[in-house]
């Protein structure tokens, strides 16, 4: 298999403070990595990085045969401008945009695609509906059918279950096993290490920088897990500190 993406020496942060340390690696081609790691971990920091939101401090992200467009990324939720006066159709239509360029226009078989990916996620008649009549699960649904639209090489996914009821979250998962079998490369970030287990065959375990990576089963082991917090709380003691000293 051959990597999608390469990490070297990575660091990333705000203002010149690192939030993520030094990660090397290659995340494969068709990978289905989910990233763990408690709050304030750099999980976020990290998809941000790789779509070119936040420019490295030091280090590479490199994309390897794949394009910055041909990435699709879902923040998380709590991003989301909910107020913004678009309905469904419309929201799943932008991620054409990328494919057609800004002012490409919509054809009739886009409309078809469009139409499918809202049956997909089971929005059927809601198409009308504006974002802010919706609930979060279907809020959810809709930005999974833009993703579909998007058909994108890689996809990121911030914290795509949170606040999702069990069903919702099933039927979004089935989409995530579709896009295995495409042999998309998938990085989710995740809080629920049980799904983690059942659903994703690799993990990146994250405290500011790497503690283990590989086979879940061989990442998500008690000690890895208590290093993990051991570290985050650590850090935050010592941020404490030099507040106070300033
Ligand atoms: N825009 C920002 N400006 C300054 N610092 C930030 C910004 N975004 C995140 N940080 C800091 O970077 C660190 C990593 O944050 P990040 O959101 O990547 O963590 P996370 O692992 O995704 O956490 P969570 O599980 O809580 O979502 C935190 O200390 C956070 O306060």
């Amino acid at each position: 298999m051959s990597a999608a993406i390469r990490f070297s020496n990575l660091t990333l942060g705000y203002d010149r403070h690192p939030a993520v340390h030094h990660l090397d690696g290659d995340v494969e081609t068709g990978a289905l990595l989910a990233i763990c790691g408690p709050n304030g971990a750099g999980k976020s920091t990290l998809l941000k990085g790789i779509v070119g939101a936040l420019s490295p401090l030091s280090g590479t992200v490199s994309l390897l045969r794949v394009k910055t467009r041909e990435i699709a990324y879902l923040p998380q939720a709590a991003d989301i401008d909910r107020s913004f006066p678009i309905n469904v159709f419309d929201v799943v239509a932008m991620g054409l945009w990328k494919r057609r360029g800004l002012f490409g226009g919509i054809s009739g078989s886009d409309e078809d695609e469009i139409q499918r990916a809202i049956a997909a996620v089971g929005l059927e008649g809601f198409e009308r509906r504006t974002i802010a009549t919706l609930s979060g699960g279907q809020l959810q649904r809709m930005l999974f059918a833009r993703l579909l639209i998007q058909d994108a090489a890689i996809i990121l996914l911030d914290e795509p279950f949170t606040a999702i009821d069990s069903k919702t979250t099933e039927d979004l998962l089935d989409l995530v096993a579709r896009w295995r079998d495409e042999k998309r490369t998938v990085l989710a970030v995740l809080h629920d290490l049980d799904l983690v287990r059942q659903h994703f065959p690799q993990t990146l375990l994250l405290a500011r920088e790497t503690i283990a990576r590989g086979r879940t089963e061989d990442v998500l082991t008690p000690e890895n897990l208590l290093k993990a917090r051991s570290m985050i709380e650590a850090f935050d003691r010592q941020a404490h500190a030099c507040a106070r000293a300033a």
